[in-house]
């Protein structure tokens, strides 16, 4: 097996749990969003479109998450709400990332895992970049304020937002647990049976 240095930095890659100013430059951003570009995607629909929050913007897209959330569930408290709110603020820049599948010749469900895919590539773009990164979510993908924010169309889904910034070396998240190929992959042979996967 050869090095791969790619694979190291996929490997190496985590969530940043506090992410400080500065957030990226707009150059940097290009070479971030350019990755989604690159993602498996079938039929080469671009499924996915970005909105880049930064700022005073972040206060726009907070007060549409809190009102979207009350929208959902108008008996949630104004602290829960604040907290969602606040949501917004966790970084100095943040992506939002919208499904916006194209047609319905290709089945919705790939689409979406290409828009998957395209978040993927944000994140680890960024890893490679140096900037620290975070996917982050609400349980709804769409609602009135939202839809007036982002300008979401019929059919587009916000599938959460990634923040960006500074990782401060102070909260390095704790080690992932290695995955153990057992719990996840098998080997289906020629009798139809599925077998323990053999790394070796
Ligand atoms: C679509 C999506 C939404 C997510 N939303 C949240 C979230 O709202 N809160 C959270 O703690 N982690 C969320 N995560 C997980 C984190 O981004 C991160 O992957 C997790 O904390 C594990 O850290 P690691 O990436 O270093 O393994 C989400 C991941 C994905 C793919």
């Amino acid at each position: 097996m050869k090095d791969a240095p790619l694979l190291d930095l996929v490997l190496a890659r985590r969530s940043a749990p506090v992410l400080n100013d500065p957030g990226p430059t707009h150059a940097e951003l290009a070479r971030i969003l350019a990755a989604a570009g690159t993602v498996p995607d079938h039929g080469s629909l671009r499924p996915y479109r970005f909105v880049v929050v930064e700022g005073e913007g972040r206060a726009a897209f907070g007060d549409a998450l809190a009102q979207t959330a009350a929208e959902r569930r108008p008996d949630m408290p104004a602290t829960g709400l604040e907290k969602i709110r606040a949501k917004a603020f966790r970084s100095p820049t943040l992506i939002a990332l919208i499904a916006s599948p194209r047609n319905d010749k290709i089945e919705r469900w790939e689409q979406h895992a290409t828009a998957a895919c395209a978040g993927y590539a944000v994140v680890l773009a960024a890893h490679a970049l140096g900037i620290g990164a975070n996917w982050k979510s609400v349980p709804f993908t769409r609602g009135a304020a939202l839809t007036r924010v982002l300008g979401l169309e019929a059919g587009e889904d916000m599938f959460g937002w990634i923040h960006l910034g500074r990782a401060s070396d102070d909260t390095a998240p704790a080690p992932r647990a290695p995955l153990v190929l057992a719990d996840v992959a098998t080997v289906l042979d020629g009798s139809g049976a599925r077998r323990a996967f053999d790394a070796s």
